[in-house]
């Protein structure tokens, strides 16, 4: 009997999602995925032939993700972010690369703020993917984080678990968990929703159609979360404090107005991502 060979599998694939305009890299990591192996064994494997048991679970996806456009990491049930896997539903932002630059950013401020232990909070955490690195890679420092939805928290909680890492997780509206147990924390991140309803065609059919609207969009052009955000720590904040806000390329000079408007004396930097885009706003408040 004629064996099919992984590389056989992995052209049919290419071409099929081609054909369909997804893109044809996605072949490639769901073939890996389905046959549980890293990129380099991968490479490795071309020539070796493929049973068909995993041959029908991949073409099943494949199907799925070209008829649909359904995000590969829902089909996985997974995102790599900063090194460690993440679990992922239907519930929460599928994790970008560019909020790793944030939590990159935060890392630093952790590290320089000479505060022994750090209180830090991540507003809307979705599947944990903030809060839970900077509790790894930050041990001393003790981290919130909250989020509106039951369901994102329920995932996060989960990541958090599997991950043993150290995170209290508290529901409710941005930082109003934290004002009603008086938690005064030193660092306040947030990836908060900023899309403005109005860019809605713009994006993406994967986006439009997979991730949570909760995590997507905001009012007022896509600032209201920002707003809220800053407007409601003016009641945790004493003394001195620092945000780190991830935004849309084009919202820099807007967000930074809010933070002046509230705290005039704050230093405030707009910071580019790696492709020299703005992309987080990184302000310490005095
Ligand atoms: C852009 S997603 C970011 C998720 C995650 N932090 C990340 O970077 O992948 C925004 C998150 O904010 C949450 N959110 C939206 N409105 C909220 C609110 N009023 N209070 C708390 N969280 C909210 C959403 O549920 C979503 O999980």
């Amino acid at each position: 009997m004629i064996k099919t060979k992984q590389y056989e599998v992995l052209q049919w694939a290419s071409l099929f999602l081609e054909k369909h305009n997804r893109e044809s890299r996605v072949a490639e990591i769901l073939l890996q995925h389905h046959l549980q192996v890293t990129r380099s064994q991968f490479h490795m494997m071309m020539r070796d032939s493929i049973t068909d048991e995993v041959i029908d679970r991949y073409k099943a996806d494949i199907l799925k993700h070209a008829e649909t456009g359904i995000p590969v990491q829902h089909l996985m049930g997974y995102e790599t972010f900063y090194g460690r896997k993440f679990f992922v539903n239907e519930h929460v932002l599928v994790p970008r690369p560019e909020t790793e630059e944030l939590v990159q950013h935060v890392i630093e401020l952790g590290k320089w703020s000479n505060i022994p232990h750090p209180r830090i909070a991540d507003i809307g955490t979705g599947s944990g993917i903030i809060a839970i690195t900077l509790a790894l890679e930050l041990p001393d420092a003790t981290i919130y984080a909250t989020d509106i939805s039951e369901e994102a928290l329920k995932m996060a909680e989960h990541n958090a678990e599997t991950l043993q890492a150290d995170v209290i997780f508290r529901k409710g509206d941005f930082l109003k968990p934290l004002i009603d147990e008086e938690i005064i924390p030193d660092i306040i991140v947030s990836n908060p929703p900023y899309i403005a309803k109005s860019e809605e065609d713009s994006l993406s059919e994967t986006v439009k159609n997979f991730d949570p609207e909760l995590a997507l969009f905001a009012e007022e052009d896509g600032l209201a979360a920002y707003k809220k955000i800053i407007d409601q720590s003016q009641e945790l904040i004493k003394s001195k404090a620092a945000f780190a806000f991830e935004i849309g390329f084009e919202q820099g000079k807007a967000v930074s107005g809010l933070i002046k408007n509230v705290y005039p004396s704050s230093d405030v930097e707009i910071l580019q991502d790696i492709n020299k885009k703005d992309r987080i706003i990184s302000a310490i408040i005095k």
